[in-house]
């Protein structure tokens, strides 16, 4: 554990609702690192939210099933509402999907801030406003934002209010989800790198970056993980990822990012094939089958994980042989 923040074992949280079971969180397993940032990317509907959800709220209908999470020492799958209340904010912190729109429109940021740190016990006085200016240099906010309402601020300086507000804390883990979708793209790049400099000046000791965009993932994240419709497709070393995909949904990912200087009429933008399966009582079997051109009769059996290389796993029966052909023309 000692250079792990967070280590998932087999994690199954299910949505438990009057149809069935929605198995969105469905035995993933992975390590964060110490000062690792480590991007969650796959398609809407993949399950990235809820595996955020399953380590910070699991309000119903979602349920933890089985599997371990341990988070620096804490066994929180095990730990009761009451003493996991105590790890929000300082040891594990979540900016969620749009957070953007939390902002009440009547109070100024200054109150917005103090009204929630309140909320989590910390004591605003002096110290506390003093580190909230500190921090608001650190992301290029002008002091005077404090005193503005949130609807006097553009989306991207509610997000580094957002991210100052989260961390406030020195969480040892910080999960962002989605904290670019909703910006332009020089505030996406100042945002993700804002991350990374959290990272670099130890206030944060990792992170989980959860988007749909690889591309920004390419840019800060150590390792990126693959999800597929509740489960893991591939996990690796950030240019393992980009330069050796082993997954076909990995590839058939990264092909379907738009490329600078290519224009729409020499190259369409493909996308993936079909859309990913529903989640409601899915049974057996590599879930990605029914859209990869790949599929064999073994892919009817969940795929094992299967080591590539240092860091580097894969869930699929063919990787092994399909590895020249996935990185070359199909
Ligand atoms: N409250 C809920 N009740 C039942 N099913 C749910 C609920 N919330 C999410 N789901 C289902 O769980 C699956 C995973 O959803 P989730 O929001 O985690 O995906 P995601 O990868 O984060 O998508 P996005 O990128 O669009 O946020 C989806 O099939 C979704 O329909």
């Amino acid at each position: 554990m000692k250079d792990n923040v967070l280590e998932v074992k087999n994690l199954k949280a299910y949505y438990d609702i009057m149809k069935g079971k929605v198995k969105a969180v469905d035995d993933i397993t992975f390590n964060l690192k110490k000062g690792e940032i480590l991007g969650l990317a796959g398609e809407s509907g993949c399950g990235k939210s809820t595996l955020a959800s399953t380590f910070i709220y699991r309000k119903k209908p979602l349920k933890y099933i089985s599997g371990e999470v341990d988070l620096v020492g804490n066994k929180i799958m095990e730990m009761r509402e009451k003493e996991f209340k105590k790890l929000r904010l300082n040891t594990i912190s979540l900016i969620p999907q749009y957070a953007l729109d939390a902002f009440s429109p009547t109070k100024k940021v200054k109150q917005y801030i103090f009204d929630l740190a309140r909320q989590h016990g910390v004591k605003t006085d002096k110290n506390f406003l003093n580190k909230v200016k500190e921090r608001f240099e650190l992301v290029n906010l002008d002091e005077s934002t404090l005193n503005r309402y949130s609807i006097e601020l553009s989306g991207g300086m509610k997000q580094r209010v957002i991210m100052v507000i989260s961390t406030i804390l020195d969480p040892d883990f910080l999960i962002a989800d989605e904290i670019t979708s909703a910006l332009d793209v020089s505030s996406q790049r100042f945002v993700a790198t804002m991350l990374a400099n959290l990272r670099d000046l130890e206030i944060i000791k990792s992170a989980i970056f959860i988007t749909h965009d690889i591309s920004i993932l390419y840019q800060i994240a150590d390792r990126i993980m693959i999800m597929y419709a509740g489960n893991l497709a591939e996990i690796g070393p950030t240019d393992d990822i980009i330069d050796n995909p082993c997954h076909p949904y990995t590839r058939a990912l990264i092909d379907s990012l738009p490329k600078v200087g290519v224009q729409y009429k020499d190259n369409r933008l493909s996308g993936i094939k079909g859309t990913p399966p529903h989640l409601l009582e899915i049974g057996e079997g590599c879930r990605f089958r029914k859209r990869c051109s790949y599929e064999i009769d073994e892919c009817k059996e969940t795929p094992k994980r299967e080591f590539v290389a240092a860091d580097h796993f894969v869930a699929c029966w063919r990787w092994k042989e399909l590895g020249s052909d996935l990185n070359g023309e199909k």
